[in-house]
């Protein structure tokens, strides 16, 4: 188990697997020596803050600690796991390698950022190299799940089948490149797409903008959610993958590619190529670019759970953890008082033209805390799929103050009646200021999914509920219990 990591190397790539890493409740401690390396870092951790706020409606983990110190052996002491994420250099990383191996633990995993140098290259002038690898992520790294991990000739097994666990534990899809190649297998392709986008505009082809838009209005959309090869598969029609390539394969061999030939990166090409950048991107800067990057990504892996499909199903399967997680025994409540149920950060996307959360946003929030009630007293995805839950059949909502964007909010929800069928709800939701947000009185009952009517649940789902509603009925009634509109007519 990992709880604590080093990362060597703060910049645009230790950023983002900071970002990941406090995320899943992992403290870091990080050494990079450049003067602005720490606020470069926190805007970056403001912005994935950001992005995880939207990305799932299960309660985020409790955060990791992040330090900044002054040395690679400070950094590296105590640490189970160590990034390295410095420049693409074979000297720099093995330099610091050096550095990590005089004062880290000896089984720390070391897994190396690098896009494309060998791993056998990389651990050649090291002591201890079985427990060095590559875990190549892509920027976002707190958000875009894949990582390849790939080891060297002296990677111990064990260290490949410890990282492909400990990647898949926080939210990633870990791929094992098991033959070890130059720029593994991603950037083989990406690097093949740039050198041929800067022919194209060297060549006058096209614009950056042109070619942008090609790439987003088109091709990219597909690859968000099916690859190089389904996505032939289905251009063949019927007839399918044999066909696509009969009818394709001979156009490779025609002369539509510059393949190796790269052009020369003189001042004329590098102007031409930022002038049009800044001409199509200029008006935003890099951290709203982030943002604007973040929102589609976020919304593209909401769109593919829907659909259960792809990055979608991984964020799914992260997101069943995060649930499992907050589903705490109710040994564990204190039933003494309102349980808290749901606590998260408002989304932007979930306000409107007043700049506030929308209406309907705070019965979402409600909901989500019903849920996570509901697994608490054992009504999770194993019960349901069984055939027995809950409905709502009738819901009053109070709506007291206003709430914004990025505002911290917590739900805490007392029982009013939990018996037989009936499960009497009333929910109270807090700014993290302690300011009353809102109330929502909910009765839900008991079904089977089965005959969608309404049943006794469970011995052992009663047995969890009925403790909590005997608690909850020594408390003074709830402000607002049993409120209605109440407008004379
Ligand atoms: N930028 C990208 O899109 C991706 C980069 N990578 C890989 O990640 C690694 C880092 O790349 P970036 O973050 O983009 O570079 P960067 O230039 O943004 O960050 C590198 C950081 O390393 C620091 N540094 C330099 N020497 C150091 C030392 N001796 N000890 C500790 N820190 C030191 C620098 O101050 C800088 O903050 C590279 O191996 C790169 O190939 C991997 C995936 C994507
Ligand atoms: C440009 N790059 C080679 C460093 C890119 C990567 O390695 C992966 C990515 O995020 O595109």
């Amino acid at each position: 188990m990992i709880s604590h990591a080093a990362i060597i190397g703060g910049g645009v790539i230790g950023a983002g697997w900071a970002a990941r890493l406090i995320e899943n409740g992992i403290d870091i401690t990080i050494f990079d020596p450049a003067k602005d390396a720490e606020a470069k870092m926190q805007a970056v951790l403001d912005n994935a803050d950001r992005a995880y706020a939207r990305l799932t409606m299960a309660a985020r983990l409790r955060k990791g600690s992040v330090r900044f110190t002054g040395s690679i052996a400070e950094a590296v002491d105590g640490a189970q796991l160590i990034v390295e994420s410095v420049p693409e250099r074979l000297d720099i990383k093995q330099s610091v390698y050096a550095e990590i191996e005089k004062s880290a633990s000896k089984d720390a995993l070391i897994a190396s950022s690098t896009s494309g140098i060998m791993p056998t290259d990389l651990q050649a002038k090291m002591e201890t190299p079985g427990r060095l690898i590559v875990a190549h992520p892509f920027n976002p790294v707190y958000l875009l799940p894949v990582v390849e991990i790939v080891g060297g000739r002296a990677t111990d097994a064990a260290m490949i089948a410890r990282a492909m666990e400990f990647y898949a534990g926080i939210g990633m899809k870990p791929i094992h490149v098991k033959k070890e190649i130059e720029a593994f297998v991603a950037d083989r392709l990406l690097e093949s797409i740039w050198r041929e986008s800067l022919w194209l505009i060297k060549d006058g082809i096209c614009t950056t903008q042109e070619l942008d838009d090609i790439v987003r209005y088109g091709f990219g959309l597909r690859y968000a959610q099916m690859g190089v090869f389904e996505t032939y598969r289905v251009a063949g029609g019927e007839a399918g993958m044999r066909h696509f390539m009969a009818q394709f394969g001979p156009c490779l061999t025609w002369p539509w590619t510059h393949l190796m030939d790269v052009p020369e990166f003189n001042d004329e090409l590098v102007d031409l190529i930022t002038e049009q950048s800044d001409a199509q991107s200029g008006h935003h800067s890099i951290r709203e670019l982030e943002r604007i990057r973040d929102d589609n990504l976020v919304a593209i892996q909401q769109a593919l759970k829907v659909n259960d499909w792809g990055a979608g199903q991984v964020l799914a399967a992260y997101e069943k953890k995060l649930f499992d997680a907050g589903a705490k025994s109710t040994g564990d409540i204190d039933v003494s008082r309102p349980i808290r149920t749901m606590e998260r950060t408002i989304p932007v996307d979930w306000t409107d033209y007043n700049n506030h959360m929308n209406e309907a946003r705070y019965l979402q929030c409600f909901a989500d805390a019903s849920d996570a009630f509901m697994r608490m007293i054992g009504v999770d995805a194993a019960y349901i799929a069984e055939g027995g839950s809950y409905f709502t059949v009738e819901t009053h909502i109070r709506h007291l103050a206003e709430v914004k964007a990025n505002e911290p909010v917590e739900v805490k929800t007392r029982v009013i009646e939990g018996k037989g069928k009936k499960l009497h709800l009333f929910h109270e939701l807090f700014h993290r200021d302690g300011t009353l947000l809102a109330t929502g009185e909910h009765m839900l009952l008991h079904v089977s999914l089965k005959s969608r009517a309404a049943c006794d649940p469970a011995a052992e789902i009663l047995a969890k509920l009925e403790p909590i509603a005997a608690a909850h009925a020594a408390l003074a009634a709830p402000e607002g219990l049993g409120r209605a509109v109440g407008q004379k007519r």
